[in-house]
């Protein structure tokens, strides 16, 4: 488990004092990706270098495992810095050595013989999808290849952490997918703990089990990343929940325009949250009860915790069959439902 306790980092400017990082607190629990969102400026690559302690901390404390990071020696720190990988933005790696080369640099570090040196790098290039790649240099290499090149040398030390500090941010989207399904994959065969921070929400949507919003140094709210994108409470949240789900206020508008025309009637919101999401519901409806489906609009969206979303659909035949479809989605299933009523 890692634990944060009361961090604050302060800058000084000249004269004025800048605080990046202010008296927060965390438990990351081992095993979990966690995402850190928050905006260009709230602390998040000064909170991730703490944790490593690439930046010392004004006060506070960072627990890992049974390791206090923040009053370790720098021996001791060497040491336990074996157990945290990290992977950047734009790589950091060393341009005038070879993908096996650039991996077995912490290797060589750590004092590990050539042969068994050899046959680490081999089976990381294998893990991280570059077999082939491996005299190449990152000059030659695509970004995605570049990030896995990355994780491999982050991972060669065999850590049961891995820091993500943007790690996708220079990527293109598809590229950013693959190297998410490629820490997912590592996350569950390596049992590897993985903080990541990030300002896009897709990223935490897609891998994150829970999240923490940032915002000005603290973190003003955090969850399951599911009760998160339901319900967010603080306005910073609901812009990042925007960023995937859309603006749910405007489809909400449009929707209230289509109820006023009386043909609408029997329209359903169908609110589907993590496991209960079972897009198969509208084909079930179809097949148990004699009425047509018709889906008005409606956004469905992945995360590792299930999927998330609402749609709205419009329930067409006899009344007294609608009313048992109704009925049926009430007791049978957990689908939040809502029968939207016409204002005529
Ligand atoms: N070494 C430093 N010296 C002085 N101020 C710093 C230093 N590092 C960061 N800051 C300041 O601390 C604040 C938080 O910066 P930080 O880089 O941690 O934010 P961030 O959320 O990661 O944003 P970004 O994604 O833009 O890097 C900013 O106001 C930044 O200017």
């Amino acid at each position: 488990m890692i634990k944060i306790d009361s961090l604050t980092k302060e800058f000084s400017i000249g004269e004025k004092k800048l605080t990046a990082v202010n008296d927060l607190s965390l438990e990351i629990q081992s095993g979990e990706i966690f995402g850190i969102i928050g905006y260009s400026g709230a602390g998040k690559s000064t909170f991730i270098r703490l944790l490593n302690r690439l930046e010392t901390p004004s006060s506070g404390s960072v627990t890992i495992g049974d390791k206090q990071i923040t009053t370790l020696s720098k021996k001791d720190l060497r040491n336990a810095r074996q157990d945290i990988g990290m992977i950047f933005q734009h790589f950091n790696l060393l341009w005038s050595r070879t993908v096996q080369d650039n991996i077995a640099f912490p290797l060589e570090i750590a004092g590990v013989g050539k042969s068994e040196r050899q046959k680490r790098v081999q089976e990381l290039v294998d893990l991280v999808g570059l077999t082939g790649r491996e005299k190449a240099y990152p000059s030659q290499l695509s970004g995605g290849q570049k990030q896995r090149v990355g994780i491999a040398r982050a991972l060669a030390n065999r850590p049961n952490v891995l820091l993500c500090d943007e790690a996708t941010s220079a990527l293109d989207p598809e590229t950013t997918n693959s190297i998410l399904d490629l820490l997912v994959s590592i996350n569950k065969k390596l049992g590897l703990t993985i903080v990541m921070i990030t300002h896009e929400m897709h990223v935490i949507r897609k891998i994150c089990d829970r999240v923490a919003v940032m915002e000005k140094g603290s973190i003003v709210e955090q969850g399951d990343v599911l009760e998160v994108f339901s319900h967010p409470k603080m306005p910073v949240t609901k812009k990042f929940v925007k960023q995937v789900m859309g603006d749910t206020d405007e489809d909400e508008a449009e929707m209230n325009q289509l109820f006023q025309n009386e043909n609408n009637r029997n329209v359903l919101r169908l609110h589907f949250i993590g496991e209960t999401t079972n897009q198969a519901l509208i084909s079930q409806l179809a097949k148990k009860f004699d009425i047509d489906l018709n889906i008005l609009q409606g956004k469905i969206t992945q995360t590792q915790r299930g999927a998330y979303g609402t749609l709205f659909v419009q329930l067409i035949g006899d009344q007294h069959e609608i009313d048992k479809a109704v009925q049926y989605i009430d007791e049978q299933t957990s689908v939040e439902m809502e029968v939207v009523e016409n204002e005529r």
